[in-house]
């Protein structure tokens, strides 16, 4: 499972939890404005936009799981299973693998609505990466500052739907949870008033103001707290929604890793068919006007930074970063005899 947001407070932010139980091998990888992709043929300088975001790079290629240009433009992939339906390759059409549509997108276009326009014409295919990487059943959130779209190939064909909500989670289709989040529409962060009964609190508790609520949170008795996907669409919907947050960068960043822990995934709550415990393997909050790739994985809490401008650009390499998995834990008073 995985859930992805957009996020806006002073600046625009997007990233996602990827949920998994297994790593997929994955490292924060920049890829350069002259890195050559194999979809570009063999000239060389290609100049195409540089990008940053998680990867697993197999034969120096870097698949990307979501990434952000230099544009600001943001792109994630998200577990789509029986639903992701791939098209054939179709001469006389731009026909783009499924394991290279994030930076196929990143690299040319600066912002979301050109991209929904384009991709509404290609066809995504099943192209397998290699023989041992098949291609992966997904749908992707891409967005900037100003709109968010969903893009799924299925059945009938690819569909591009906007997405003014600014969540993604997995299945099933993307026009369901429009209509889902409409069973919650009862939910509030306010006290709740007795709506119960009105007669009752007056027979009931009689000049004890009636009904009332015993704690806080009570507004919103009912929010899903599973792991499924409509539950964490819909939690991470009301969290982000309702959410406050002064407008500079360290709260917004500090919100936003917030709500999504709020849908994450803690081991042995969700055990896979297989025997397997799917959990929150990382999550990520990127600062596109900046370049910026935080994140933090699922057994360091400590919020890493890598940032794009700071790489060379103009480059052929990539540039990768070994993704942190130790716990830091700063001592306050000298505690740590065990080390
Ligand atoms: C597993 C992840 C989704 C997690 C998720 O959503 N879990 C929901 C479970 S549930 O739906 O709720 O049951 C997805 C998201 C992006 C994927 C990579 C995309 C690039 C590349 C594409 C190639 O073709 C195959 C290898 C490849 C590295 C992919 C591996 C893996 O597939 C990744 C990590």
């Amino acid at each position: 499972m995985c859930t992805c947001i957009t996020y806006q407070t002073d600046e625009f932010y997007f990233g996602r939890n990827l949920d998994l139980e297994y790593s997929f091998g994955e490292q924060v990888v920049i890829t350069p404005r002259n890195y050559r992709f194999p979809f570009e043929g063999n000239e060389d300088g290609q100049n195409h936009f540089a990008m940053i975001g998680m990867a697993n790079i197999t034969d120096h290629y870097p698949l990307y799981a979501e990434a952000a240009n230099e544009k600001g433009l943001c792109m994630a992939g998200l577990n789509f299973p029986e639903n992701a339906v791939y098209q054939e390759e179709t001469i006389g059409k731009e026909n783009i693998a499924s394991y290279e549509i994030i930076p196929w997108i990143l690299r040319r276009f600066s912002n979301a609505e050109d991209a929904a326009e384009y991709l509404r014409k290609v066809m995504v295919t099943g192209k397998a990466f290699a023989e041992t990487i098949p291609p992966a059943p997904l749908h992707w959130m891409l967005a900037d500052q100003d709109s968010c779209y969903v893009v799924e190939a299925v059945e009938e064909g690819i569909k591009i739907y906007p997405n003014p909500i600014g969540v993604l989670t997995n299945n099933p289709p993307f026009p369901f949870y429009l209509d889902y989040i409409r069973n919650f529409l009862h939910l509030s962060p306010e006290t709740p008033e007795n709506q119960f009964a009105k007669r009752l609190g007056e027979i009931a508790f009689p000049g004890k103001c009636g009904l009332t609520p015993y704690g806080e949170g009570m507004g919103a008795i009912g929010l899903p707290g599973d792991a499924s996907p409509a539950s964490r669409f819909v939690k991470a919907s009301f969290l982000k929604w309702n959410s406050v947050c002064d407008q500079d960068e360290a709260t917004s960043i500090s919100q936003f890793f917030h709500i999504l822990n709020g849908v994450s995934i803690a081991r042995g709550s969700v055990r896979t068919e297989a025997g397997k415990y799917e959990t929150t393997i990382y999550t990520c909050c990127i600062r596109p006007q900046e370049g910026i790739y935080y994140y933090k994985t699922y057994d360091d809490s400590q919020i890493y930074g890598v940032s794009l401008f700071e790489e060379d650009l103009g480059g052929k390499n990539l540039s990768v970063y070994e993704v942190e998995r130790q716990q830091q834990i700063v001592w306050q008073n000298g505690g740590n005899k065990n080390k």
